[in-house]
């Protein structure tokens, strides 16, 4: 059985290093005394300091985490590390104070020094991209259990050790928390990890300190382009996972013309993957089979290497996901037969994946998926699975983040018009945005389709949205809600109200009468 437990974790067994040893092996500047004074933790948050920790205060978008210090000092911290200006705003809490220009660009090796993280490393699997970074770390993570081993994740969805599982925030952590989730996976045995890596987290140094075994780039496409200035500089953020000093080798997904430039870029042994017919790979993926549960695919790589199997879940992109799962697994040694062995045994891989194109309907009435995609390429793969096996109407139901990337929402309105022959513009997390002006939006990239849906509605809030799509279904019909996936939550004006798409589906079914 597995558990909830809140995000923040910790080693159950931390050990407990002196500061003095710390300052000398880095060569710190610091000021006050480090006599005495160990250290067991390290956290860049007041609010989750505890007795012993290194308290890291750095400069926010809002406001300087060394403005804190006292908070944290009363919490248990022994010490901190910030910069000059920090130093200064925390002077009253009496800490011995480190002082480094970029506290941020020190917190991975300081937290690796914590948790020694890296020694005794399981083996450590990196995904990042736009779309498919969860999939794939779910479906290797599946992979590696059935290989045997105790594996650990870090994805967008959710954090699993062994059998625990715990909610996440962010979809990669900061480093103090990254590498204090390792140490917690190495206490429970934990052999393989598998690990989400956004752009953000690179940008922000959230992985530092960590060397990857095998690193994966599964596609880029329009996201985030509120945190980087354009596409090029959004895909240069994903290039420091291609290095050396972080990452030992690559399999690179040419699913997007992006990834050659991956590969063109990479500092390490990269090969290369695609599931689509006209690009030339090393390892390629052929879609064999399709149904509304599964799909089969034949992978192919150099030396005459083939792999037939099928995973359980739908549309060609999840076939894409699992082939490039499984050439990670060939990069870190594992021998294809085994992986294929694997994948059959005990009825094949049980890779649930939470809100990812997830089934929530039952036997009667409307197929409903929910759907974390967000972003206008996620968009087209879901409605193209979806359509492929439907026999009636497809139905789209999405909203767009508020204060996130506002440049992708006509493209996701024109999108969504174009895949569906319904579509029901609602919201999402309207976070400190207007939710009405982010329909509005939606609406007019709806009105850009070249194909229009025979309806098109604006319905606010999201639970009579999914209500007035299922109220409009018919027995054949699907209907699709992409955007709050796995999450529980909605976060109106900074206030995270709890809320579940999974379950409002399935009471509007219910109140239908289909359930
Ligand atoms: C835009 C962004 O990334 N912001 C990150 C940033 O927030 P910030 O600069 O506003 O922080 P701040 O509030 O000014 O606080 C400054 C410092 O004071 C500390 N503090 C603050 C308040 C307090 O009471 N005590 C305290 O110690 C904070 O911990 C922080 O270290 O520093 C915070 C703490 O380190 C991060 O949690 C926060 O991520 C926010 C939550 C976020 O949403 N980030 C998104 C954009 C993100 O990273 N997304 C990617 C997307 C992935 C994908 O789509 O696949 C991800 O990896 O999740």
């Amino acid at each position: 059985m597995s558990s909830r437990i809140p995000p923040v974790l910790r080693p159950e067994h931390p050990a407990s290093r002196p500061l003095s040893r710390l300052v000398d092996e880095f060569d710190l500047d610091l000021r006050g005394s480090a006599d005495g004074v160990e250290i067991t933790g390290i956290t860049l948050s007041s609010t989750e300091v505890r007795p012993g920790d290194l308290y890291v205060g750095l400069r926010g978008a809002k406001a300087h985490g060394a403005s804190y210090a006292t908070d944290a000092a009363a919490a248990g911290a022994v010490a901190i590390v910030t910069d000059e200006e920090g130093a200064e705003l925390s002077a009253d809490a009496g800490l011995p104070t480190i002082v480094v220009e970029n506290p941020r660009e020190a917190l991975g090796e300081l937290s690796n020094w914590v948790y020694r993280t890296r020694e005794d490393s399981p083996l450590i699997f990196g995904t990042t991209g736009t779309n498919g970074k969860t999939s794939t770390s779910y479906i290797l993570e599946g992979i590696l259990k059935q290989l045997g081993l105790v594996t650990g994740l870090s994805s967008t969805a959710e954090r699993h050790i062994g059998d625990l599982t715990v909610v996440s925030r962010l979809t990669t952590p900061e480093a103090s928390e990254m590498h204090a989730l390792l140490a917690r996976m190495r206490e429970a045995g934990v052999r393989a990890v598998a690990l989400e890596v956004s752009a953000q987290a690179l940008t922000w140094n959230r992985v530092d300190g960590i060397v990857f075994d095998v690193v994966a780039f599964t596609n880029l496409s329009h996201d985030h382009l509120d945190d980087y200035a354009d596409m090029e500089e959004y895909f240069r953020a994903k290039l420091p996972l291609f290095d050396p000093d972080r990452a030992k080798r690559g399999v690179v997904s040419l699913d997007t013309a992006w990834g050659a430039r991956v590969v063109e870029e990479s500092r390490i042994p990269v090969t290369t993957i695609s599931a689509l017919p006209e690009v030339d790979a090393e390892w390629r993926v052929e879609i064999i089979e399709e149904s509304a549960e599964r799909t089969g695919f034949r992978l192919t790589g150099p030396e005459g290497r083939t792999l037939e199997t099928s995973v359980p879940l739908i549309g060609w992109h999840m076939a894409a996901n699992a082939g490039l799962a499984i050439v990670m697994l060939v990069e870190a040694g594992f021998e294809l037969e085994a992986i294929g062995q694997a994948l059959d045994a005990d009825g094949g891989i049980r890779a649930y994946l939470p809100g990812r194109t997830e089934r929530v309907s039952g036997d009667r009435g409307p197929s409903v998926y929910v759907d974390f995609g967000h972003s206008p390429d996620a968009f087209e793969n879901t409605l193209a699975a979806v359509r492929k096996f439907t026999t009636g109407r497809t139905i789209m139901v999405f909203g767009a983040d508020g204060d996130r990337d506002a440049t992708k929402r006509h493209e996701m309105g024109r999108v969504a018009a174009e895949g569906s022959d319904i579509l029901v513009i609602t919201d999402h997390h309207p976070r400190f945005e207007d939710p009405t002006s982010i329909r509005a939006t939606l609406l007019e990239g709806a009105a850009l389709a070249e194909h229009q849906p025979e309806q098109t509605l604006e319905v606010s809030p999201p639970e009579a949205a999914i209500r007035a799509a299922v109220n409009l279904a018919e027995e054949g019909d699907s209907i699709l809600w992409a955007g709050p996936g796995h999450q529980d939550y909605r976060d109106i004006r900074g206030v995270r109200t709890e809320y579940s798409a999974r379950d409002e589906a399935r009471a509007a079914l219910r109140e239908a009468g289909w359930e």
